[in-house]
C-alpha cells in the first residue's frame, strides 16, 4: 500500500523533529545526492545543474550540489535572490559555480553541458504554478529538450540529453491535488522526502514525476507505520496513532488482506449475491461482460435482472434469473431506454431505503444520482459522464476541467451526493465520505469499450461480499489494472485474467514494492515506488546520515 501525505501533514510531522534538532535537510540532501549518483552511475567527469528556488526545496538542492561537487562533479547552481543562505554558502565552499536565474542565456548554455538537472525550484511550499524568472527558464529548458522530451508515461531513449531529478516533487505541481498548472520540468526521477505526496499519484501531475523514490528521512509517517507492522490497513495505522494518509494506493501485496476468501462455514449466501441490471437489446455486450466479471471475482451467486434474460444464461450458465435475495446491485452498464425503465423499480427500492443498500450506479444509471445518498451507493462515472452529472445537478464543470483536476472533481461529486464516487480514467480516483482518497492507476490497454462494464461487475462482487465501499472500489480498480497488463486486450480478456491475478495475489506472488529499478517505460504504471536501497546491507538512514556528516565535516 502506498500512503501519500499532503503538505500540511508533512509539515506537522517535520515540526517536532526540527524543534529537536534532527537534521532533516541534511538527510534529504544526502538522499538526493546519492540518488543522483546512482542515476548517473558515478561522479567522474559528470556535470550537474541545480535549479534553486528561494525555499527549503532549494536548500535541499544546494546541499546536494555541494555534496556532488565534493565528489568531483562539475556543478553549477542557478539561484534567485533570497536563496537558502547556509545552502548557498556550502555550495560556494564546495566549488559550485553560481549563476543568476535572470541570466537566462548563460544558464541555458550551462544546462546544455550538464548530465543532470536537479529541480529544486519549488516543493511543498508551492502556491500555484511556477511564476517569475524560473517559469521562463523552465519553458526554455523544456523546449531545449525537443527530441529528448520524455513521453508522458514512458521512459527516455538512450543519449537523449540531460536527466532530470526533481527534489520532493516536480516544481509547480499541485502537491496535494495533482494539478499541473504552468510550465513544469518533466523529471526522470523524483526523490520525495519522508513520504510520497498525493500529487505524485494523481493525474495530471504524476505524469511529470518519472520514477518516484521515497527517501526515508525519519518522518514518522509511512516508514514508521510500516515498521510497526501496519502493512495494509489504513484504519490500523490510525488506530496505532499514526496520522491518516491523505491518499492511498492499494497494491497487489495488499490484496490478501482485502479480497474476500471463503472459509469452511461459507455458503453461497454468506459469500454474497450480486444483482445485475445491465445490458439491453441495443447494448447486449455490456450485460454479458458485467455478469461475467462479477462471476470472475468469486461471489456466491450472480442474479441477472436485466432484459436479456436467458441469452445471458446461455453465455454465463452460472447466472441465475428471477427475483430473490441480492446483497449488492450493479445497475447501468449498457441500458437502453426500455432496459432503464425495467431497472427503475430496483432504483426506487434503493431510494426508499435511503440509499443505504450497497449498489453500483454506472453509465445510464448515473442519471439517478442525487443529493442525500450514502457511501453505500457507488457512482462510477468517467470524466464525460461526470460532466453530464454535474450539468444535471447544476454544478459547473466541463469534461476538460474534470480531467485537469480529477481528484477535486471526484471530491465535489461525493460531497454533493453523499455517495462514494469512483472517477474512472488513467488513474481511478475513489472518494468516499469518512475514508481516505484512493488512487489506482492502470495500464492504458484497458482504455477499451466494455472495460468499465467489467469494473462495475468486479466492484459489485466485492460490495456483495461486504467490503466497505471505498476499499471495495479501490481493490476492484487494483485488480482491474493488474488484469489489463500486457495488452493488447479486449474487455473479455480482462475478465479472463481476473481469477489468475487474484489467485497469484492471494498466494503472495509478485509484490510491486521494493522490486528495484524499473527500466524506464518498462511498466505501464507511471508510479514506480522504490525505497532508497543502499549497498552493503546498511539501513538507508545510516548511510544518509553518514553522507550528511561527511559533507558537514568537509565544509
Ligand atoms: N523544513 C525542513 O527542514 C525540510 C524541508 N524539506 C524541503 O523543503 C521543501 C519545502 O520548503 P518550503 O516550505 O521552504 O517551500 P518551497 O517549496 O521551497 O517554496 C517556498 C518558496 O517558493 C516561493 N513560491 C511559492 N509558490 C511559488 C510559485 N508558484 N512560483 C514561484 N515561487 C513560489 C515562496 O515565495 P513567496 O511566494 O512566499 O514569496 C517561497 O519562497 C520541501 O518540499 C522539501 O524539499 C526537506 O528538506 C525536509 C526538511
Ligand atoms: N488512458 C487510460 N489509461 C488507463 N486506464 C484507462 C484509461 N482510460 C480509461 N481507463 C480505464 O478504462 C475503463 C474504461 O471504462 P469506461 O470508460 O466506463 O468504458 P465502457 O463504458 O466502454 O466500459 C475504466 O476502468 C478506466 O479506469
Ligand atoms: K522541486
Amino acid at each position: 500500500m502506498i500512503r501519500a501525505f499532503g503538505a500540511r501533514k508533512v509539515r506537522e510531522a517535520e515540526a517536532p523533529l526540527l524543534a529537536a534538532g534532527v537534521p532533516l535537510m541534511e538527510r534529504a540532501s544526502g538522499a538526493l545526492a546519492l540518488a543522483v549518483l546512482r542515476l548517473l552511475g558515478g561522479s567522474y567527469g559528470r556535470r550537474a545543474l541545480a535549479l534553486v528556488g528561494r525555499g527549503n526545496n532549494g536548500g535541499d538542492a544546494l546541499f546536494a550540489a555541494a555534496f556532488l561537487a565534493r565528489r568531483g562533479m562539475g556543478v553549477a547552481a542557478v539561484v534567485a535572490e533570497g536563496a537558502h543562505g547556509a545552502g548557498l554558502a556550502a555550495a560556494r565552499a564546495a566549488g559550485c559555480a553560481v549563476l543568476d536565474v535572470a541570466d537566462i542565456d548563460a544558464v541555458v548554455r550551462e544546462a546544455a553541458r550538464a548530465d543532470v538537472w536537479i529541480d529544486g525550484i519549488l516543493g511543498i511550499g508551492a502556491r500555484g504554478g511556477l511564476r517569475g524568472p524560473f517559469a521562463s527558464l523552465v519553458e526554455r529548458l523544456e523546449g531545449s529538450r525537443e527530441g529528448s522530451a520524455l513521453l508522458p508515461e514512458a521512459g527516455r531513449s538512450a543519449g537523449a540529453g540531460p536527466l532530470v531529478v526533481a527534489v520532493d516533487v516536480p516544481s509547480g505541481i499541485g502537491t496535494d491535488d495533482g494539478a499541473a498548472p504552468g510550465p513544469i520540468l518533466r523529471a526522470d526521477l523524483t526523490v520525495t522526502m519522508g513520504a510520497p505526496k498525493p500529487g505524485l499519484l494523481l493525474d495530471p501531475a504524476r505524469r511529470y514525476a518519472g520514477r518516484v523514490e521515497t527517501a526515508d528521512i525519519g518522518l514518522c509517517l509511512s516508514a514508521a507505520a510500516r515498521a510497526a507492522g501496519c502493512a495494509a490497513l489504513d484504519v490500523a495505522d490510525i488506530d496505532a496513532g499514526f496520522p491518516s494518509p491523505d491518499l492511498v494506493s492499494i497494491e497487489r501485496a495488499d490484496l490478501p488482506l482485502l479480497w474476500p476468501v471463503p472459509g469452511p462455514s461459507s455458503h453461497k449466501y454468506t459469500r454474497g449475491v450480486v444483482g445485475v441490471a445491465a445490458g439491453s437489446a441495443s447494448y447486449p455486450g455490456a450485460g454479458f461482460l458485467c455478469v461475467d466479471a462479477a462471476l470472475a471475482a468469486g461471489p456466491g451467486m450472480v442474479r441477472y435482472a436485466g432484459t436479456l434474460g436467458s441469452a445471458v444464461v446461455s453465455s454465463c450458465p452460472e447466472a441465475v434469473l428471477g427475483e430473490g435475495r441480492v446483497d449488492a446491485w450493479v445497475i447501468g452498464p449498457g441500458l437502453d431506454r426500455e432496459a432503464l425503465a425495467r431497472a427503475e423499480p430496483i432504483v426506487d427500492g434503493l431510494r426508499s431505503e435511503g440509499w443505504t443498500a450497497p449498489a453500483v450506479l454506472d453509465a445510464g444509471a448515473l442519471a439517478w444520482a442525487e443529493r442525500g445518498m450514502t457511501p453505500a451507493t457507488v457512482l462510477t462515472p468517467h470524466a464525460g459522464e461526470l460532466a453530464a452529472l454535474f450539468s444535471r445537478l447544476g454544478i459547473e464543470g466541463s469534461r476538460e476541467g474534470i480531467a485537469a483536476c480529477p481528484a477535486a472533481a471526484a471530491k465535489l461529486a461525493s460531497e454533493f451526493t453523499g455517495a462514494t464516487v469512483v472517477l474512472k480514467g488513467p488513474v481511478d480516483v475513489v472518494v468516499s465520505p469518512g475514508s481516505p482518497v484512493y488512487a489506482q492507476s492502470g495500464p492504458a490497454w484497458r482504455a477499451v469499450a466494455g472495460a468499465g462494464d467489467v469494473y462495475a461487475g468486479l466492484l459489485g462482487a466485492l460490495l456483495a461480499a461486504g467490503l466497505e465501499p471505498a476499499r471495495a472500489a479501490a481493490a476492484a480498480a487494483c485488480v482491474h489494472g493488474l488484469a489489463s497488463e500486457n495488452g493488447p486486450m479486449r474487455a473479455s480478456d480482462i475478465v479472463r485474467n481476473v481469477p489468475a491475478v487474484v489467485r497469484a495475489a492471494l498466494a503472495g506472488g509478485g509484490s510491486e514494492e521494493g522490486s528495484g529499478y524499473h527500466a524506464p517505460g518498462a511498466s505501464a504504471s507511471a508510479f514506480h515506488m522504490r525505497r532508497a536501497r543502499v549497498s552493503g546491507g546498511r539501513r538507508p538512514m545510516q548511510k544518509i546520515d553518514e553522507c550528511a556528516r561527511t559533507a558537514r565535516e568537509e565544509s
